[in-house]
């Protein structure tokens, strides 16, 4: 007897039937199952990989916090230049004038408006939902809301002013929950929208120098994932950007006080132009894109950041799982050469003042 008679009879004799074929409708009903549950863990797997519906820029009401310099100025510029109608909301009103003038010369029809409205958007919500309120009886309701107002800081931990913790997070932080928190019941309603929220490369890596600045771009991080789960259902989609420096007046102000190291570590990415960044991140919030990043330093930074963060399209997930321990591994050599940057900033420093004591 060969070894697989004596299989099929060990197992017909142990199963009480007197032929194995008998077992045959069993086994074609294990098959089927196994397809099935195969075929619903293939659904679970893909289903946040479904890409939206982009959005048509041309006729939207897009409001833009910040939007009368740097990267909200020309986020503005890019979104007109696509039909938009824009709302810009900042509190300098001669810089929003100003702004209104740049942004009308890229109409393309007629039709176009450009709205401006100075609020502090950090300060008091009532005043911001007002804002809001004005801004949609104006121009419609809001199917897209840039969040680009911000400001930084940076400095030594204890060198920085203890108050300026408290207002990076009250301008970075909650200068873009409450326009968010006035937008969304309609944006719900009527079932569509994009909320944008501009984060930072200090927002995926903490530096030296950035200890008030960074967590409060970490912070939107937070509120952008756990806000993108509450309002897929309604077709609303969230975008975090994360630019490098970018040639703004923000980044000149910062500039002027900025530590050595800040400058060094910072200087690995590059200084991009505004109008680039915005171009990018137009394009992935159009998208739906949970995660817009821009250059190849901040595209390995996002792979390997990405965590638990919304996936929104096949080849971004594909791409998260080949990439990861390979990016790991080119990191280590970064955060090896940002520690030695330090290290020899502060060797310098010393041996600097040594040398004045002598003097
Ligand atoms: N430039 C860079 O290197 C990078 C910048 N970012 C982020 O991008 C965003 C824009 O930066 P950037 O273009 O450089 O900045 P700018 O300083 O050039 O512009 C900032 C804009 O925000 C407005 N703003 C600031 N505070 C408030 C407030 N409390 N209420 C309402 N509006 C406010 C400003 O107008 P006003 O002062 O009149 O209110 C201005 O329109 C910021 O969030 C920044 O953190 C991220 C990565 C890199
Ligand atoms: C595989 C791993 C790759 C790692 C690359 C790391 C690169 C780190 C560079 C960080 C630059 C931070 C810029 C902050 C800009 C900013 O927000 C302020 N300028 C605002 O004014």
């Amino acid at each position: 007897m060969s070894s697989e008679e004596a299989f099929s009879s060990t197992i017909t004799d142990w199963l009480f039937i007197n032929s194995w074929w008998l077992l045959l409708p069993f086994i074609m009903l294990l098959v089927v199952a196994a397809f099935i549950v195969a075929f619903v863990l293939l659904l679970y797997m893909i289903s946040p990989l479904i890409s939206p519906k982009p959005l048509k820029l041309n006729g939207a009401h897009v409001v833009v916090t910040g939007g009368s310099s740097g990267i909200g100025k020309c986020i503005a510029v890019e979104c007109y230049r696509q039909g938009a109608f824009i709302t810009l909301v900042a509190r300098d009103e001669d810089k929003l004038l100003q702004a209104k003038k740049e942004v009308e010369k890229f109409a393309i029809n007629d039709k176009q408006v450009v709205l401006c409205i100075s609020v502090d958007v950090s300060s008091d919500y009532s005043q911001v939902e007002n804002v809001i309120k004005q801004a949609q009886e104006k121009l419609g309701p809001v199917d897209m809301l840039v969040n680009c107002a911000g400001t930084s800081i940076s400095g030594k931990f204890e060198e920085v002013e203890v108050d300026r913790f408290k207002k990076l997070m009250e301008v970075n932080y909650l200068g873009s929950v409450y326009p968010t928190r006035a937008v969304i019941t309609t944006m719900k309603e009527r079932r569509m929208g994009r909320i944008m929220f501009v984060s930072s490369q200090a927002g995926q890596i903490g530096l030296f120098g950035y200890t008030a600045y960074s967590p409060s771009k970490f912070a939107l991080r937070g509120l952008a994932e756990s806000l993108q789960m509450e309002i897929k259902p309604y077709n609303i989609y969230v975008t975090v950007a994360y630019p490098p420096d970018t040639d703004t007046p923000g980044l000149a102000e910062e500039n002027k006080t900025k530590p050595l190291e800040t400058r060094l570590i910072s200087e690995t990415s590059g200084v991009c132009q505004p109008d680039q960044v915005a171009k990018i991140v137009v394009r992935d919030a159009v998208q739906g894109n949970f995660n817009s990043s821009v250059g190849p330093d901040g595209y390995m930074l996002s792979a390997l950041t990405c965590g638990m963060s919304p996936v929104t399209s096949i080849t971004e997930g594909l791409q998260q799982i080949v990439t990861m321990g390979l990016f790991r591994t080119i990191a280590l050599f970064y955060l090896g050469s940002f520690d030695s940057i330090v290290r020899r900033c502060m060797i310098q420093r010393e041996q600097s003042k040594t040398a004045d004591k002598r003097e």
